[in-house]
């Protein structure tokens, strides 16, 4: 993902192009009336100054800020300042100031939203007000065919810039919820499903075995006196026996099939259409593939896991109680020496039965 600061530079550059646009377009509208005006070279020096000179100003101003993305939303306001001057300067000659009004105002929302736009507004008034209070207040509404035809240019294609460039924004906080969304469920660690998303894809198996009595298995796997690993070894090589196991995961199921790391060194896997036997089979593939993966030698501190397995059932009726019979499994599995898999004990399984 992008950094903050390049995501500033990016909006910065963005509204640049913006600008260059727009303001490049309005000389033209302004640039007309104040022909009709006869106006002097000072007007004419002023206006080329803020349509071919200050776009590249904002755009250095910005960039060189420790804020990129505040300075712009300031130059932003001050466009509208200018704006709101040549309205007056325009003596409120009407189409190319309701251009101005409008496009100074929906750029701004575009962009910034309506906080921007009410600072944009309120500065282009004051501007407005001030410049045509030292103009002795000219008033010259009428537009000719002549300015209006100035201004078509302006009038077509800013509108369809701002609407790329709100669907550019729009696009960038789509993909940027997207890219959250998918780092909200894998743990950054080993690239595996984290505990949230893992339990959704345990739940949808079990709801598919109640639907149709396809078998399931869960695994629930965790790495022997992992503490002393990480008291030996130190904490990097823990997280390289991790990552080991979470490759290991990945080798030895299907696609249909989905690991997970559940937390800490503890890890499961829900296998579809999986009987208890074959179940087992792959749990056993598992834990001799770690041992071996991971052994002294390897540049590996040499782990080994235990394994429980839990096949779904009737009786088992929600996620919690698969989670918990798998669990009790793997608590088997530590309790008969480690390093080794087993099924759900006959007593658990009896309890189960009896809770159903
Ligand atoms: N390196 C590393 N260690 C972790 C991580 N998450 C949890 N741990 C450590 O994993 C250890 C888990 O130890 P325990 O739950 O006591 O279990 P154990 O030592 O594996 O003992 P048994 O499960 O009984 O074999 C703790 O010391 C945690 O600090 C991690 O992301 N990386």
């Amino acid at each position: 993902m992008a950094t903050p600061l390049a995501e500033a530079i990016r909006f910065v550059r963005r509204v640049y192009r913006l600008r260059m646009l727009g303001l490049g377009l309005g000389v033209l509208c302004a640039g007309a009336v104040l022909y009709e005006q006869r106006a002097g070279p000072i007007w004419w020096i002023l206006l080329f100054v803020n349509g071919y000179v200050w776009p590249h100003l904002a755009y250095w101003r910005a960039r060189r800020a420790a804020a990129p993305e505040n300075a712009e939303r300031e130059n932003l306001v001050i466009d509208s300042a200018f704006g709101g001057f040549w309205i007056a300067v325009m003596a409120f000659n009407a189409l190319p100031s309701a251009l101005y009004v409008t496009m100074l105002g929906v750029d701004k929302i575009a962009v910034g939203g309506p906080r921007l736009w009410r600072q944009a507004v309120i500065s282009q008034a004051l501007a407005t007000l001030v410049t045509s209070a030292a103009l002795g207040f000219p008033f010259a509404p009428a537009t000719s065919m002549e300015v209006v035809l100035a201004c078509l240019p302006f009038m077509v294609s800013y509108p369809t810039a701002i609407g790329l460039a709100a669907y550019t924004l729009a696009h960038t906080v789509r993909r940027q919820n997207r890219l959250l969304d998918e780092l909200n469920r894998i743990d950054s660690l080993t690239g595996l499903p984290n505990r949230k998303h893992w339990n959704e894809a345990v739940a949808v198996e079990l709801r598919r075995h109640h639907r149709n009595g396809r078998p399931a298995a869960l695994l629930m796997l965790d790495v022997d006196h992992f503490k002393l690993i990480n008291d030996e070894y130190g904490h990097a090589a823990g997280d390289t026996v991790l990552r080991c196991v979470a490759d290991v995961l990945r080798r030895c199921v299907r696609d249909i099939d989905t690991p997970g790391r559940f937390g800490g060194d503890e890890f499961g896997v829900v296998l579809a259409e999986t009987t208890a036997t074959q179940a087992a089979e792959i749990a056993e593939r598992i834990r001799s593939l770690v041992a071996t993966e991971t052994r002294l030698g390897n540049g590996l501190p040499g782990a080994t896991v235990s394994v429980g397995v839990a096949t779904a059932s009737p009786v088992i009726g929600d996620l919690r109680m698969w989670m918990e019979a798998a669990d009790a499994a793997l608590y088997a599995a530590k309790h008969a020496g480690r390093n080794r898999v087993e099924p759900l004990p006959a007593a658990a399984k009896a309890a189960l039965a009896m809770d159903s």
